[in-house]
This record gives structure tokens, sequence and C-alpha cells, in this order.
């Protein structure tokens, strides 16, 4: 019987139609609902895989040879789609192939699932006004989507998910497109959100290591890591090339340990350690 307050992967496999290689192996993770996953990797190592197998793309629109379980609460990807499909929302690494391409301006674009949905005009208005506040995206609101930067394509790609409040939001390099401000304002608000579950890929680890609550290493299809960010980031093998954040190095430098050879992965943690280090 599923954990309803769990999200669990067993003995999950995957390979493409059509292909040989396997693509995720036999991973096995579990993490609470309603919490921030950050799942970061080498290149090629599954991460848009495991996210189209969490949404439920995999197996239900792109097909291959599936094997194991995977539940987020007491639905299955696999089983359950239509219901998991309704409260879950999926932000591409290309913002273009996700918005309807229908919309004149930013603002319909942002109504446009809630108008599929027969949400009422007030309500709708409402909510393209806050979402749009969010993604600070008020300015564009009657631009055309086709005149927007990078980044602000990727915010809309945002807004357009969020909008419908989901309770499973899966973020797949959300922020690549962004400068480094819009990225910072990116993660600030991502800490925010609250009573949603959200996977978010990305190469951003210092960013990560500031919010996430867990964080999957892929690597070559394998779930080599798992755990805080403070347990992974300590435990990563250098052969695996992952970018570890700033806070770690410099604290590695200054040897400001936590204790038992753990070095702070975040600015908090930093800063419990540095106080420590001058109350000593
Ligand atoms: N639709 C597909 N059909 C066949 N093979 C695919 C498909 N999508 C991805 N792959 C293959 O699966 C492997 C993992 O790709 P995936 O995009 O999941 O990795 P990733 O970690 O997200 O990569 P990146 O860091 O480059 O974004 C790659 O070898 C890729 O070529």
């Amino acid at each position: 019987m599923a954990n309803i307050q769990q999200i669990s992967i067993t003995h999950l496999s995957f390979t493409y139609q059509h292909d040989t290689n396997t693509v995720l192996h036999d991973i096995n993770v579990s993490a609470p609902l309603n919490s921030i996953i950050g799942i970061i990797g080498n290149h090629n190592a599954g991460k848009t895989t495991l996210c189209r197998v969490l949404a439920g793309i995999i197996p239900n629109m792109m097909g291959g040879d599936l094997l194991g379980d995977v539940h987020i609460g007491n639905l299955s990807p696999t089983k359950d789609w239509s219901v998991l499909n309704r409260q879950t929302d999926f932000v591409l690494q290309d913002p273009n192939s996700q918005l309807s391409g229908l919309a004149d301006t930013v603002a319909d674009e942002i109504a446009f699932d809630l108008l599929n949905h027969g949400v009422d005009e007030t309500t709708i208005q409402r909510r393209v006004a806050d979402v749009a506040a969010q993604m600070q995206l008020t300015a564009q609101l009657q631009q055309s989507p086709s005149s927007l930067s990078g980044g602000q394509l990727q915010r809309l790609a945002i807004a357009t998910a969020i909008v419908t409040k989901p309770g499973i939001l899966i973020l797949d390099d959300p922020t690549s497109e962004m400068d480094p401000q819009g990225r910072a304002d990116f993660f600030n608000w991502l800490a925010t959100i609250k009573d949603t579950t959200i996977f978010i890929v990305s190469n951003e680890i210092d960013d990560l290591c500031e919010i996430a609550d867990r964080l999957w290493v892929l690597v070559d299809g394998e779930l080599v890591r798992k755990g805080t960010s403070l347990e992974v980031i300590n435990q990563l093998n250098p052969e695996w090339q992952i970018g570890t954040p700033k806070v770690y190095q410099l604290a590695k430098l200054m040897y400001w340990s936590l204790g038992a050879d753990l070095f702070p992965v975040n600015i908090n943690q930093l800063r419990g350690c540095v106080h420590d280090q001058h109350s000593n």
C-alpha cells in the first residue's frame, strides 16, 4: 500500500523504445511529499527522463521498457495518470515548446489553462495578475509572447504552470536563460512555495543548496547519492565531476567545519560555523 505522505521510487529502470541503452538503472529513493527535491548529475545522466517518469509522460506519451514502481503519495504516474496529470505541471527545458502558440498576449497565455478549466473571468483576471507579479511579468502582460527575452519566456512558462496551483511541480532546468538577478529572484520565490511537491533539475548548485530539502544525484542513469544537500555535497565523488557550492569550497579552504568533517553547503550553515569559530 502506498504511503500517502511519501514520494517513493522502487527498482525503477527505463529504456526508450527502439533503443538498447538503459537510461535509468534500478533507482530506489523516497522523500516526504511537499518537499523541494533538487535533481543534479552529469550530462545525459537521465535527469529529464526521470522527470518524464515522475510526470507520467513516460510511459503514457513516450513509450519504452519501464520497470519498477513510482508513487507520489497514493498516486502512481503509470496507473493514475489522469488524476495525477490534473495535479501536476511540468516546466520543460525549452519554454517555447510548452507555450500554446495561440495567445496574442502574455496575459492570454497565462490564462489559457484556466480558460480550458472553465474558471470564471474574475478569478482568471485575479490569478493572472497574481502570477504575473510573482514572475515579474506585470509590465509585459499586454505584449506578445514572441517579443519576450529567453529569461522572460522561461518565467512565462513557469507562470503558465503555476497559475492552476498544481500540487506537484516539475521544473527541468528552469533558469538556464535567466540573468543572475532573474535567477536569484526565481530561487527566492521558489523557497516561499508551500504545500507543493517540487522536483527541480538544475546546475545552479549554490541556489539548490539554499532551498532544496533533498538532493538526488544521477550519474549515467544511476542514483549515486540521495539525502540532504549537506550529506550529499559532503559525499560527492570527484570522478563524477559535479560542481560544489562556493560556500562549501570556501569552508573547506578555511577549514570551517560543522564537525565530523562535514563542511557547510549554504549561507545559514556557514554563518553557524563561522559564529562557532569566533566564540571558541
Ligand atoms: N526521446 C528519447 N528517445 C531516445 N533516447 C532518449 C530520448 N530522450 C533522451 N534520450 C537519451 O536518454 C539519455 C538521458 O537523457 P536525458 O535527457 O534524460 O539526460 P539529462 O541528464 O537530462 O541530460 P542533460 O544534462 O544533457 O539535459 C541520453 O542518452 C539521451 O540521448
